[in-house]
């Protein structure tokens, strides 16, 4: 079917191969040019030419085109598809290529080709007529008296009207198909279809290689009919969706089908199958109160309408989640037997009396009451001296779980309470988790903002948590089964309101000999224990531990000290590892290591084991066990970490040892002062408080106005210690702040030794508050003080006469060992700290007793 009419394609045309899509005439189609001569093509061709004519090429399809235009051209298919390039747009990446846009004119068969290179270009013969298409109706009359091209584009047209119909298009945009349908000259037809509807690259080819119109309306009707018919099975299973929606939904719903029951169990915990009616079984079986249910069926109900895919979604899961999981009504009965605690608690601690005393009565009385609401306990002590682990006893002797909240760096009510659902994290929620467990509450110094506000300490309050509501669940919830325990390592940062429901329970740090036996009875077998080591390996004698606490660690409690001897169990650890190896290797006969006696001490004093049973290495001792004796020690802690260095710090006038209470217990402390020519000015350094300034200054003032008395003097000679005199009074360690009155006593020592020229008595250590007028009041702390002063080899305590009852509590074995002076005025401290007294010229002590005469 030649075209000998209308409009004519030039009859030279360069060629485009491609290998990817077929352009069927009538239809418009995307081209990425990659190859060497398509891109010679676009860019001398139709990047260069001006004229329409320039912009129709010859689109070969099937032909995969070399890389390289100096490789022979391939053979070309003989029948393409002239087109007109709309549109070039070019670009570098990821290569350099143009994509060109072109819509398919007619067929033309290639006649013979002209040139290859730089892109080939071909004598076409035009195939297909251009214009004049015949309207529908005289279609039917070109198609002859037979009718039978007729018959074909009328059943053509009409399957192509069904297929519009069948198009999951809006009514607009089928309308204008159906027009454009019925524009189009039908001999179009099958091209602009086979382009329009699922065809394969070898389906398309066919259409375009029937060059009779007959032909091309038989191989495109069925590929028609094929599309119809899959349609039409598309819409098919649409119909059939909303039935299964339906069954879905009354699966989700617990409903019953016809013929088949459903039953949620069925189901099993299948969470993607639906997991919202697990949910909401679980919510059902939690036996929580009706309030509660009510709001969870509530957001159960939002829950169910929500898509997956909301963020709300999944807090309210969350939320749901943990209702379910709290133990809305399980809880244990507590196993009180009070002999049995009392075993407990002694064998797990040593020493601490009074507070094990103390939590037998409570234990006592709640076996006799079992809801007694009774007051929080506080354990109030320095880092590692038991409190924690006295906690955990009492949850053993109770047979409840035991768990620990440390509320460290916690320090928003909301961090208690918890925030609105939007946030997760709340403590009272774990708290309830963990109803009828046993909690310590780790009250650390940071948590000065913490239950501040009115109602936070509702948590702890046995009056008021039986109906706690936090802020996440914002149902009431009953606590008043938790047994708190509150640990602290000062009252000073507790809340006035929370310490006022606390009973406060201190717990002082121990003496060396108590961590001796808290050492031998519990530490290192403990030690031993987790190293995989037993007391056949390791031997730590007393001294040697005794060695450890002083020359390793310098604590209240027993945390460093454990801390060692893990030490020296993983080092010997080592050692008893290597002998295993070594006895192992050696388990070959005795004759082939002839030389195994020279392998050292993994051979040397294995009993049993020596060659022949010659006693050579009798001088030797035994391998096992491992004996630490100080050499051993120093080998494996390395060189000592504290030294006694109090005597060796004053060794000149203007220092005294002052005592000193920090929350990790007591603390010895140098005080120095030195004087410089000046104007009279008191620089104080160490990072002092303000309490602890205004005490350097009544030292200072009661100096001065007692200079005569004590024949002190300033740099020149004068009476007025400060007169051209600045004195700078230093407290060591100057990068921890320090407050607190009880330095008094030290700072007028340490002045009085400045300007008297003599030292202080280089075994002395005091505390104590002055006044104005030279009387020495009470401090707190005295136990740890004292403990502290008799660690660090201090022999002289001077301690205030008020304070002289607190004495009670130091082991025997320490007050033995100190001298204590108890000073009720400054002239008592000053006789007390300086060797040989320290009289002074109108001392009372000294002086006729002057009778009043008014
Ligand atoms: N009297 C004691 N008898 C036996 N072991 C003790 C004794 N005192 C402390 N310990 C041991 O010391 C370690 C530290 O104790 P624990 O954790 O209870 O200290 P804590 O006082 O709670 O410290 P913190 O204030 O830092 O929380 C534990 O291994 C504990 O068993």
């Amino acid at each position: 079917m030649s075209s000998n009419s209308g409009i004519q394609i030039p009859s030279r045309l360069p060629l485009l191969l491609t290998h990817e899509g077929v352009l069927l005439p009538g239809s418009t189609m995307r081209i990425s040019v990659e190859t060497a001569r398509n891109m010679h093509l676009v860019k001398n061709r139709l990047l260069k030419g001006t004229s329409l004519k320039s912009t129709i090429i010859g689109v070969i399809p099937n032909t995969r085109d070399p890389e390289h235009d100096t490789e022979d051209l391939p053979t070309l298919h003989s029948i393409g598809t002239a087109g007109l390039a709309v549109q070039v747009v070019g670009s570098n990446w990821p290569k350099p290529h143009y994509t060109l846009l072109i819509t398919g004119l007619c067929r033309f068969r290639v006649a013979q080709l002209l040139k290859e290179g730089p892109f080939p270009v071909a004598e076409v013969e035009q195939l297909d007529k251009l214009e004049q298409y015949t309207s529908p109706e005289e279609m039917s009359e070109a198609a002859g008296p037979e009718g039978e091209l007729g018959e074909l584009s009328k059943r053509f047209y009409q399957a192509a009207v069904q297929l519009v119909g069948m198009l999951d298009m809006s009514v607009p945009v089928v309308a204008k198909l159906r027009r454009l349908l019925d524009s189009l000259p039908r001999e179009t037809l099958p091209d602009v279809l086979a382009s329009m509807i699922h065809t394969s690259n070898k389906e398309k080819l066919q259409v375009l290689d029937a060059v009779s119109l007959e032909e091309r309306f038989k191989k495109t009707l069925p590929l028609l009919t094929r599309q119809i018919e899959g349609l039409k099975l598309l819409q098919k299973t649409r119909k059939l969706r909303p039935d299964d929606n339906k069954r879905v939904l009354a699966v989700r719903k617990g409903g019953v089908l016809p013929g088949h029951q459903f039953s949620l169990d069925e189901e099993g915990e299948d969470e993607d199958g639906d997991d919202t009616a697990v949910l909401e079984r679980k919510v059902k079986g939690a036996n929580m109160p009706q309030p509660a249910l009510r709001v969870c069926l509530k957001e159960l109900k939002r829950l169910k309408k929500m898509p997956q895919s909301m963020p709300e979604y999944a807090l309210t899961r969350n939320y749901l989640d943990l209702m379910v999981e709290l133990p809305w009504s399980k809880s244990t009965t507590d196993c009180l037997d009070i002999h049995a605690a009392r075993v407990l608690l002694d064998s797990d601690h040593y020493a601490m009396e009074k507070l094990k005393r103390r939590v037998l009565e409570y234990l006592a009385v709640r076996q006799l009451k079992s809801t007694l609401k009774g007051p929080i306990l506080c354990f109030v002590g320095p880092p590692g001296v038991g409190k924690t682990s006295v906690g955990r006893s009492i949850a053993r002797t109770l047979g409840r779980e035991f768990h620990r909240i440390a509320l460290g760096g916690v320090c928003d009510q909301s961090d208690i309470r918890g925030h609105t659902q939007c946030k997760c994290f709340y403590i009272c929620s774990c708290i309830m988790k963990y109803a009828f467990l046993l909690l310590c509450v780790n009250c650390a110094p940071n948590t000065e903002s913490l239950l501040c506000p009115p109602d936070s300490h509702q948590v702890l309050d046995p009056e008021q948590n039986h109906s706690f509501t936090d802020h996440y669940l914002n149902v009431a919830f009953d606590l008043s089964q938790v047994l708190f325990i509150a640990t602290a390592n000062s009252t000073a940062t507790i809340p006035p309101a929370l310490l006022d429901r606390m009973e406060v329970l201190q717990v002082q740090g121990y003496t060396q000999e108590e961590k001796v036996e808290i050492a031998h009875r519990h530490l290192i077998p403990h030690q031993l224990e987790q190293h995989g080591l037993t007391p056949q390996q390791l031997q730590i004698p007393q001294d040697t531990t005794q060695d450890i606490i002083s020359k390793y660690t310098r604590e209240a409690g027993v945390r460093s000290l454990e801390r060692k001897i893990g030490a020296i169990c993983r080092a010997v650890a080592v050692k008893v590892a290597e002998g295993h190896t070594v006895t192992k290797s050696e388990a070959a006969p005795a004759e082939s290591t002839p030389q195994g006696a020279e392998h050292g001490e993994g051979k040397r004093g294995r009993r049993g084991e020596e060659p022949d049973g010659v006693s050579a290495d009798m001088a030797a001792p035994p391998d096992m066990p491992i004996v630490i004796d100080h050499i051993a020690l120093k080998d494996i802690l390395g060189p000592h970490v504290f030294e006694m260095e109090v005597s060796e710090r004053l060794t000149l006038p203007g220092v005294a040892v002052g005592l000193a209470w920090t929350p990790l217990g007591g603390e010895i402390m140098f005080v120095e002062a030195s004087r410089m020519e000046g104007e009279g000015q008191l620089t104080l350094t160490g990072q002092l408080g303000d309490v602890m300034k205004e005490s350097a200054h009544l030292a200072m003032s009661w100096l001065r106005s007692n200079a005569k008395t004590y024949q002190l003097t300033n740099m020149v000679g004068g009476s007025d210690p400060l007169e051209g005199t600045d004195i700078h009074l230093h407290f060591p360690a100057g990068a921890v702040t320090k407050d607190g009155p009880s330095a008094g006593v030290t700072m007028v020592t340490v002045l009085a030794s400045l300007f008297s020229g003599r030292l202080v008595r280089s075994d002395v250590a005091m505390t104590g508050e002055i006044t104005l007028r030279g009387l020495v009041l009470p401090v707190g702390g005295i136990k740890d003080k004292v403990l502290a002063a008799h660690r660090a080899g201090v022999k002289r305590v001077i301690i205030p006469k008020r304070n002289e009852k607190d004495l009670e509590e130091i082991p025997a074995n320490v007050r033995v060992e100190l001298d204590f002076v108890t000073a009720s005025n400054l002239d008592e401290v000053l006789n007390a700290a300086f060797d040989g007294g320290f009289p002074g010229m109108s001392n009372p002590l000294t002086l006729p007793h002057i009778v009043s005469k008014l």
